[in-house]
């Protein structure tokens, strides 16, 4: 099985997207890819706010919560490993139980594939993701979760689902029957099957594992993010593409919550999300505004003290050129490493739309940047175009910027023969295969960070 089981076009165009830029990568590597693809990482990770709490005491009341919960699910003693990452003093790791040989229980409920990957991280069923369901089930029922692979179950479809169409899950137990899923006019919202157990053995996390304000459920590539960056108090940072807000929350925090983050993102309803989760985090350092970052820059802009630095960004965009100490592009791309995939609908021309939208949000990054600045590009995806691709045009076009060393690296290098040195792979880490392992730093999603500094002199 690959991820695009029903999208030949996009497997073809990344075996040969990744074969035509490195001779040594063999088909048999790209098949390696995507079945990586196809599976949950089996680590889970939390980013602590270490603004109100310790990771020890975190990973302490996360310990309790799932022992608990293990228990009230008849798996007692089932003890989750909980500890705190040794280079991340931020993250807290869980490792996944090896729940393989669970089987089918119960009647068969149909999610969509969303859904379906987003249990097999942990989640619950929410009410929106529920497709199919028999009649006859109530709350209360132990039924089986199976995911709709090829995104052909209608909503409130009530006969069992064809074999080679859908894919087992895991366990859970009702909590909405159809009445409250599929009457009419009603948009169901809520958990809908509470999960018990998961064939990729990941905790199951409810709202209820940890108070809100105390730690964020994030990818441990997106946690190394920040701390590349790694920005300094009272400084005035630029977070490009920024909802909802994770990695957003995460500089401030680095922070001391002292200083100014402009957070914009294109989409008023995610700039919303950007507040919620700084509410959450009861976060001041951070201003959102709703933008293009490809139009960021003031086109003239007069001399100004550097002082008044400060209170010109707060103003908003546009901006002037120079204005801010580091920079964090997050780029929109085509998220092909958010595993596990289990049915992607991407087409080809999305995947080629992505590499002349990050140069255009580049092009505005590098103005915005200030001599001796750093920039972070990131994305979660693992194609070369956006990659390594992007960091060879960077190098290309900006002589005023270097690439430096990513660190901390906890990723793998760049792609060998992406046109990358040697030195440059080295710098760049990349989280995807064929660099995989058991541990939480490889079997983690599909991921690229690049590091670059702005010269302070450039003649
Ligand atoms: C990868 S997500 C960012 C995730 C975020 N950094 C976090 O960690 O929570 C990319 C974001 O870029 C936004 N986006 C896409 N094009 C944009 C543009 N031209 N200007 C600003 N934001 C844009 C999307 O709305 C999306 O929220």
């Amino acid at each position: 099985m690959t991820p695009f089981m029903n999208n030949l076009e996009v497997e073809s165009y990344l075996k040969h997207e990744l074969l035509r830029n490195t001779e040594a990568c063999h088909e048999s590597q790209i098949d390696k890819l995507l079945s990586w693809l196809c599976t949950a990482p089996k680590f889970t990770t939390f980013r602590v706010n270490t603004l109100v709490s310790t990771v020890d005491e975190v990973c302490e009341i996360l310990a309790h919560h799932l022992y608990k919960q293990a228990a009230a699910h008849g798996n007692y003693p089932e003890i989750y490993n909980v500890t705190v990452h040794p280079k991340l003093p931020d993250t807290i790791v869980i490792g996944s139980m090896d729940k393989a040989n669970i089987r089918p229980q119960g009647k068969e409920v149909i999610v969509d594939a969303t859904c379906g990957a987003a249990v097999l991280r942990g989640a619950h069923v929410f009410a929106p993701g529920v497709m199919g369901m028999p009649a006859g089930i109530h709350c209360g029922d132990t039924v089986s979760v199976f995911a709709d692979i090829v995104g052909q179950c209608k909503k409130g479809f009530q006969k069992p689902y064809a074999q080679g169409s859908r894919m087992f899950l895991g366990i859970g137990v009702v909590r909405m029957e159809r009445k409250q899923l599929y009457a009419k006019d009603l948009k169901p919202a809520g958990v809908a099957i509470e999960m018990t157990a998961t064939i990729s053995g990941c905790p199951v996390i409810g709202a209820n594992c940890l108070p809100s304000n105390l730690a964020l459920l994030q990818n441990l590539p997106s946690i190394v993010c920040g701390h590349v960056l790694s920005p300094l108090q009272n400084e005035i940072i630029l977070d490009m593409c920024a909802a909802p807000g994770n990695k957003t929350s995460h500089l401030a925090m680095l922070m001391g919550d002292q200083g100014i983050i402009i957070a914009l993102d294109k989409t008023k309803s995610k700039v919303n999300n950007i507040v919620k989760r700084c509410q959450q985090f009861s976060l001041h350092s951070v201003h959102t505004f709703v933008c293009d970052s490809t139009k960021t820059i003031q086109k003239v802009a007069d001399p100004c003290d550097p002082k008044e630095r400060h209170n010109l960004v707060l103003q908003g965009p546009p901006f002037r050129p120079e204005s801010f100490d580091r920079i964090l592009l997050d780029a929109p791309c085509s998220a092909l490493g958010q595993r596990p995939q289990l049915a992607n609908r991407i087409t080809v021309n999305q995947l080629r739309s992505y590499p002349p939208l990050q140069r255009k949000l580049f092009h505005s990054a590098v103005s915005l940047l200030k001599p001796g600045g750093t920039l972070v590009y990131s994305t979660c995806t693992v194609t070369v175009d956006e990659n390594e691709g992007l960091v060879l045009w960077a190098l290309e076009h900006f002589l005023n910027l270097e690439l430096v060393p990513a660190e901390p690296l906890l990723g793998g290098p760049g792609l060998r023969r992406s046109g990358l040195t040697e030195e440059q792979r080295q710098c760049v880490q990349k989280f995807c295969p064929p660099i995989v392992g058991d541990d939480c730093d490889t079997d983690t999603v599909g991921f690229f960070i690049a590091c670059f500094r702005k010269k302070m002199q450039f003649l």
